[in-house]
């Protein structure tokens, strides 16, 4: 393939319900729109999943923009490119900014799935027709806010709970919860909140029966959530500190973590993600994949790399309904008892809705 033209539109989208973290509240999702056209003239569409600000990792959809126009599209713009793969090693120069290369990577691998008249999921490999989906929420006013939301979430059929934690916010809101849903399937997520001072507060969670406690300690380290994980009975689910297959083989080296989440934003697209599923399936690590609060397009990516076969837990793929007055595809994504139907169609099996992506364009540039 060769791409011809590239669209990058900025959107702003208003969300149901803000998504509060310790970091701060998103209530109006911001993302940059990918549709990149080939030679041939089919259209492959990629999602940034970058947030406005630098706290879930260092890039922003502001530095996304600026690697997309300044140096990824230029090394891809007129390039022969064979299969996906390649775009890894063209990107290789360039040191991190995974969010900005998985998104337009993103766009090839849908490209290429057209070309070769596949569904995405095909194209990855994957062999799951349905998958399974989990419902991560936010922080809370109160405990009993909560709980009455993880109870509708439940009665709508997600498949788990993942919930915020952060010191002074973590045994007790556990506690409470277990007491009136003591079989749930529930997880917490840190988001790097604590330090190994805080061993025996993440010891106490041990006792409350959870999947996993998802990246209790920084960003950056793996050396002492070796140490933790060696003290703990709960496994510990590793999000920021994989950045890609090399950090992943050093973390299950190292004895850092049972279980890792792949966001395909985090690890710098679909191929480094394929790569790290397939690493941990080697290694008998499960694999789930996370969310970014995604629009539809990107929704769909992680949809067609769960169909993995190592996808072995639930993971934060909600349907759009949950985050969305309107998503940007048709049809939306649905989620049924807790699952969602792999979409068997060539691409990534969703419609861009261009009314609905006109509308919440605040820019849009040409790259030609
Ligand atoms: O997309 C979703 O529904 C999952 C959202 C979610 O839990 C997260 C998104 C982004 C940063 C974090 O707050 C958190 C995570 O760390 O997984
Ligand atoms: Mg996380």
């Amino acid at each position: 393939m060769r791409l011809e033209k590239i669209t990058l539109r900025h959107l702003k989208m208003p969300m149901k319900a803000p998504f509060t973290t310790s970091f701060g509240t998103v209530d109006e999702k911001e993302l940059l729109l990918i549709e990149a056209k080939d030679k041939s003239g089919i259209t492959g569409w990629g999602e940034t999943v970058a947030f406005v600000a630098p706290w879930y990792t260092e890039e922003t959809l502001k530095t996304t923009w600026h690697m997309l126009q300044d140096f990824l599209i230029p090394i891809l713009l007129h390039k022969e490119i064979g299969h996906p793969d390649e775009v890894t090693s063209l990107f290789a120069p360039i040191r991190r900014n995974c969010m900005a290369k998985a998104s337009i990577e993103g766009a090839v691998w849908d490209i290429y799935a057209q070309q070769t008249k596949q569904s995405l999921a095909q194209a990855l490999g994957g062999q799951k027709k349905r998958i399974e989906v989990g419902v991560s929420v936010g922080i809370q006013p109160s405990v009993a806010q909560l709980i009455a939301l993880i109870k509708d979430h439940i009665e709508k059929g997600y498949k788990r709970v993942k919930i915020k934690i952060k010191p002074g916010e973590d045994v007790e809101v556990v506690r409470a919860i277990r007491a009136e849903l003591p079989n749930l399937p529930l997880m917490v997520d840190a988001n790097s909140a604590y330090t190994l001072d805080d061993i025996e507060i993440l010891q106490q969670l041990d006792d409350f029966n959870l999947l996993m406690i998802e990246q209790p300690l920084a960003a950056d380290d793996i050396v002492d959530h070796a140490t933790l994980q060696k003290k703990l009975k709960t496994p510990i689910c590793l999000d920021e500190s994989i950045t890609s297959y090399e950090d992943a083989r050093r973390a299950i080296e190292l004895g850092s973590c049972g279980v890792i989440n792949i966001k395909i934003g985090r690890v710098g697209g679909l191929t480094e993600a394929k790569r790290v599923h397939d690493l941990c399936k080697a290694n008998h690590i499960p694999v789930w994949c996370g969310g970014m609060l995604e629009a539809g397009i990107g929704r769909a990516h992680n949809i067609a790399l769960t169909s993995l076969s190592h996808f072995l837990l639930p993971g934060d793929t909600a349907g759009s309904s949950h985050y969305w007055y309107e998503d940007i595809i048709d049809p939306e994504v649905n989620v049924k008892d807790g699952y969602i139907e792999v979409p068997q169609s060539v691409g990534i099996g969703f419609r861009p809705n261009m009314a609905v992506i006109d509308k919440l364009t605040i820019s849009k540039e040409i790259y030609q």
